[in-house]
């Protein structure tokens, strides 16, 4: 029997996915080929479960392939507030496409509005979404950024990740204290340089 797992279904990457389901029996299929090929025992005692665990944790950990982050973004608030909004250490877990190794770090996100503001936590609930699938640090951040400047009809948006790739960190390269920062402007924080300048500062404190 095929067993499947998801979460809300959605568009994933703004387009419907076929499946929309993790399929479980695949992923338990392929880790037990893993043990075999990396030379283990994948029926001793400690490694029956495994093939089981793991697929639950794909499930878990990329199930922003099957939500919208749209839905956290329709219910927004009148309010006569046009300064900016922002929200600072919002902490991260991605996975890098290439190495499917995790991605840990910080996202801190600003918006001017438009006559409505979002509930603060929709904003972490967006990053959740878009985290949770096998990601490149740069797309994440400009699909955050392009998300909210559209679904918040917002007058500027930046976002800024500051994240450590365990890819880097430990194997390959081996460089266990790197972070890697990426940033993403739009609308006013685009256009204006004062505005952006300003946001950094925000964001960075001393550090710029
Ligand atoms: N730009 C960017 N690079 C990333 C990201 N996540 C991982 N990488 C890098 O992707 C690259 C993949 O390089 P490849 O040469 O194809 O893979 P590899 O042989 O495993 O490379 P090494 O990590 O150098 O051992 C590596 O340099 C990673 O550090 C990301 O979000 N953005
Ligand atoms: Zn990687």
């Amino acid at each position: 029997m095929e067993q499947t797992a998801a979460g809300d279904s959605g568009t994933g990457r703004g387009e419907p996915r076929e499946a929309g389901r993790v399929d479980l029996e695949r992923i338990r299929r392929a880790i037990r080929e893993i043990l075999l090929a990396v030379g283990e025992d994948p029926d001793r005692e400690g490694l029956q479960e495994t093939p089981d665990r793991v697929a639950r944790m794909y499930a878990e950990v990329f199930q922003g392939l099957h939500q919208d982050p749209r839905v956290h973004l329709k219910k927004l608030f009148t309010q006569k507030y046009d300064e900016m909004v922002l929200v600072r250490d919002i902490r991260l877990v991605s996975f890098c496409e290439h190495h499917l190794l995790p991605v840990i770090g910080r996202a801190h996100v600003a918006y001017l509005p438009n006559g409505r503001v979002v509930g603060l936590s929709k904003i972490p609930r967006v990053i959740d979404v878009l985290a949770k699938r096998p990601q490149l640090q740069e797309r994440l951040t400009e699909e955050v950024a392009e998300l909210l400047m559209k679904e918040l009809d917002a007058k500027g948006v930046a976002v800024v990740i500051e994240a450590s790739h365990s890819c880097m960190t430990i194997r390959g390269v081996n460089k266990p204290d790197s972070s890697f920062v990426t940033s993403a402007v739009r609308g006013a924080f685009k256009e204006r340089s004062a505005t952006r300048a300003e946001v950094m500062s925000l964001i960075f404190g001393s550090k710029v």
